[in-house]
């Protein structure tokens, strides 16, 4: 290390692309500072991914337990299915505990020095660190990496009080089961919070502005997705409508207006409400202004390589990775930029390949996917001067699925006939977010259908929904 800096890194933000970057810079031998203003652990580990898988895997297993028509095709009966919400609620938070103990653990036995304190860039290699008891503290590093996050976003006439009008930062604590519950948007959040509350009996009226549902899915997968998740739940549909005007209380008043027109079309009365109407990141205070550096819609902007951004130009040493960014907000898109960085720093310049970074929502049955939409590829296609194909192919066909009495559920492998080569793929049905990680792996390594449909997949398998529809896209005939 030069020795006219106190650390070789220092990063701002300890959620899952801090610690994902630290995790590799003590790995490359790089004396690791990290600091934290909030909660260690950030977003996913204590008010997103882990607490809300949480949630679904308890409310799953009490939609599973109740649907006595499904348990009686494999041949069982229960009596009466009850649930504790505080008990589901305490599962939740137990998780989260062990999670960010987890976390701070892992920091500790690796030597990572934990800053308590909010950061501002003072320079590209000098951060001032706000601590708890008023201290301003000055540090330097050779590289910083800003991993700052984000927030719910709440859109403008929407008020919120935290028990009758709330976001997901409240949602995940499940501090009450409203009778009816307003849900204002359907991407991940809307979606997911939909399967838990309706599985645990509240009635749903969801609030989309676009003039569908599941608006970044591709249209194919969300028609289906929709047949099990929505249509056959007792969750009620309102699109191409705008919550304008959220007032808490009792009764929670919302005001929906036309998306086109902006014309008031209709008031609901519900119990309560949650806002998912994406979030917005966490820059503001880090004083990247004085650095020259524009925000663009408050995100942080960065090259292919994660360098900020002054004007057209990067800045040396300052780099910024997950949310804070606004690329594909995922909690792995975050750790991966964070390695890409560490790598660069290194002098193994490494850039991510967002294009084959998979998502996954964990609703019942799950919906993943990788690349492209198939309207997205054919667009694709048509500037580049490509073909587009696309097959499918059904759990209704697949031994493990009708062994296990879950045979809702799609694949589709969108690809270039000429060379093979995968644009996207998406699939529905059970156990689909674990199952879309072979389609991501083919695409990171360009590996065309040609050659994923000689790879042997075990029998019987949810896997062979994709080896099928290799299979058929390689034009080697469906099925074994
Ligand atoms: C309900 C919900 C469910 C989700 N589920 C999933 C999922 O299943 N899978 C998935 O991949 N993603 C999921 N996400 C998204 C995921 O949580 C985020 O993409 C991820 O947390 C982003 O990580 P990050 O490190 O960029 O930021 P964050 O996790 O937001 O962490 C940023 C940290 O920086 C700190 N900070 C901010 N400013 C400063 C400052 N100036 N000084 C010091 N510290 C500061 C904050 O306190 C925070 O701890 C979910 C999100 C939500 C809300
Ligand atoms: N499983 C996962 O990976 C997971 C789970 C939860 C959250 N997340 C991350 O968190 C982020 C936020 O999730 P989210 O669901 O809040 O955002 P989102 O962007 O996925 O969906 C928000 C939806 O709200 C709609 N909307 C916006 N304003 C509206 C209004 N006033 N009235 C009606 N509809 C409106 C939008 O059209 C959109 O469809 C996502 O980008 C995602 O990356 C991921």
């Amino acid at each position: 290390m030069t020795q006219a800096f106190d650390y070789d890194l220092l990063i701002i933000g300890a959620g899952v692309g801090g610690h994902g970057a630290a995790l590799h810079a003590v790995a490359c031998g790089l004396k690791t500072a990290i600091v934290e203003g909030g909660e260690m652990g950030g977003t996913c580990v204590n008010r997103g991914c882990i607490p809300s898988k949480a949630l679904l895997a308890a409310s799953g297993k009490v939609r599973e337990l109740r649907d006595a028509h499904h348990l009686k095709a494999l041949g069982i009966e229960v009596g009466g299915v009850g649930f504790d919400r505080d008990a589901i609620a305490g599962h939740a938070e137990m998780v989260v505990t062990k999670q960010r103990e987890g976390l701070i653990g892992s920091l500790k036995r690796l030597g990572v020095d934990v800053l308590q304190g909010w950061g501002k860039v003072v320079a590209a290699q000098k951060v001032s660190v706000a601590t708890p008891d008023g201290i301003e503290k000055s540090i330097t590093a050779k590289d910083v990496i800003i991993a700052t996050g984000s927030t719910p976003f709440v859109p403008p006439g929407c008020e919120i009080d935290g028990t009758t009008v709330f976001t997901s930062d409240h949602a995940v604590k499940l501090e009450s089961l409203p009778q009816w519950i307003a849900i204002i948007g359907s991407g991940y959040i809307g979606l997911e919070f939909a399967d838990i509350y309706s599985a645990l009996g509240s009635e749903i009226t969801m609030i989309e502005g676009l003039p569908q549902l599941m608006p970044t899915f591709d249209p194919d997968i969300a028609k289906v997705a929709q047949r099990t998740l929505i249509s056959p739940r007792d969750i009620e549909t309102k699109t191409g409508v705008l919550a304008t005007k959220i007032i808490p209380g009792s009764p929670v008043v919302i005001e929906l207006s036309d998306a086109k027109t902006k014309e008031l079309v209709d008031t609901l009365e519900v119990d309560a409400c949650l806002i998912a109407t994406g979030r917005v990141p966490v820059t503001q205070d880090l004083a990247l202004d004085k650095l020259g550096v524009e925000l663009q819609r408050g995100y942080i902007p960065v090259t292919d390589q994660l360098n900020v951004v002054k004007g057209d130009q990067p800045i040396e040493h300052l780099w910024a990775i997950g949310d804070a960014t606004g690329k594909l907000m995922l909690a792995h898109t975050a750790s991966a930029q964070g390695v890409a960085v560490v790598e660069t720093i290194c002098g193994r310049p490494r850039v991510v390949d967002y294009n084959s970074i998979p998502a996954a929502a964990f609703t019942h049955p799950e919906v993943s996917f990788v690349g492209l939409t198939e309207p997205q590829a054919k667009a694709k296609g048509k500037a580049e001067g490509f073909e587009v194909s696309a097959v499918r192919t059904y759990f209704k066909a697949n031994a493990k699925a009708i062994a296990e009495g879950e045979t809702d559920g799609i694949a589709k492998v969108i690809f270039r006939p000429d060379n093979g080569q995968l644009l996207g793929v998406h699939i529905f049905g059970i156990h689909a977010a674990d199952l879309i990680q072979e389609a991501a792996n083919a695409m990171v390594q360009k590996t065309p259908v040609q050659s994923l449909a000689f790879s042997v997949h075990t029998h019987p398998t949810l896997c062979e929904v994709l080896d099928e529809a290799f299979k058929r896209a390689a034009g080697a005939g469906a099925g074994h």
